[in-house]
């Protein structure tokens, strides 16, 4: 199987093309967690695989590490971007992109024919509890407590394609994202499980982000993850509508036009090659 390894700000995956491979029962969830393995394979935190759409210009199929499907990944999309334009696959700068979250318009921003940003259409989220989904009789999961452990933490919870929580706090520490983060990745009252944010806010136009993901755990980066808390920080008054975020891995800038979320950033090719197992 003929495969790239790409990042996008850290969070790194293994990007294949599903249009004509002979997978075993077509079963990518058990290939993901096998490519993703970082001792026995390549090792990343995602599979993206590249099929024909009839509604789209190509569809994005995302497993995480752990062979779960999700329906969504941000920076996983602005690679697998780079990998079907890389390929020819699509030969346009702007097209049309089928995910499970629905149809995503992606434009690359080309500097001497090279790819230098890809600014994604990320959707307008959603806020209600029964999207997320939250098991809570409540509208929407904003600003509610919950205790995780021998914690208690206020959250606020969003569908951003998948679903998140975000958490804000004073200073960003690993072991608490580490562990306060898997817990509240499997708390009861998320069905689906979370990912999980943890935000520093700097000023109106900058925050920092550490994200536990469900399905693959710390990454260095989550592109629905700062999406969403950028989303949560302006509907709560903490920033405005242009914001830097950044995680451990690199930078991307969120901006909120007219309801929808837009994300900007880097696809970066580490390697190509074979994959036998
Ligand atoms: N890394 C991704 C999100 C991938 C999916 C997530 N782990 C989930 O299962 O919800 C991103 O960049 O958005």
């Amino acid at each position: 199987m003929k495969f790239w390894k790409l990042h996008g700000i850290g969070n790194d995956f293994v990007a294949i093309d599903g249009r004509y491979d002979n997978i075993d029962n077509n079963d990518y969830g058990e290939y993901a967690k096998r490519a993703c393995h970082r001792k026995f394979s390549v090792g990343a935190d995602g599979l993206l695989v590249v099929k024909n759409s009839d509604v789209a210009d190509v569809e994005m199929v995302y497993y995480n590490s752990d062979g779960s499907r999700a329906a969504m990944c941000g920076n996983g999309l602005r690679c697998f971007v780079k990998f079907v334009y890389d390929n020819n696959i699509v030969e346009k700068d702007e097209f049309n992109v089928y995910t499970l979250d629905g149809i995503k318009k992606v434009k690359i921003n080309l500097k001497d024919g090279k790819i230098e940003s890809i600014k994604v259409n990320m959707g307008k989220g959603s806020f209600l509890a029964k999207d997320v989904p939250v098991s809570a009789q409540i509208e929407k999961f904003v600003e509610q407590k919950i205790t995780v452990l021998d914690r208690e933490y206020t959250v606020t919870s969003i569908l951003m394609g998948v679903p998140h929580t975000v958490i804000f706090v004073d200073e960003l520490s690993m072991e608490e994202v580490c562990k306060y983060g898997a817990a509240i990745e499997k708390h009861y009252i998320f069905p689906k499980k979370t990912n999980v944010n943890f935000v520093k806010i700097i000023d109106d136009k900058n925050i920092l982000v550490k994200t536990f993901e469900r399905g693959c755990g710390y990454t260095f980066g989550c592109g629905t993850g700062m999406t969403a808390c950028v989303m949560v920080s302006n509907y709560l008054g903490k920033v405005g509508k242009s914001v830097n975020v950044t995680s451990e891995g690199g930078s991307v800038r969120i901006d909120l036009e007219n309801g929808f979320a837009y994300m900007t950033g880097p696809a970066v090719k580490i390697c190509e090659g074979n994959l036998e197992v």
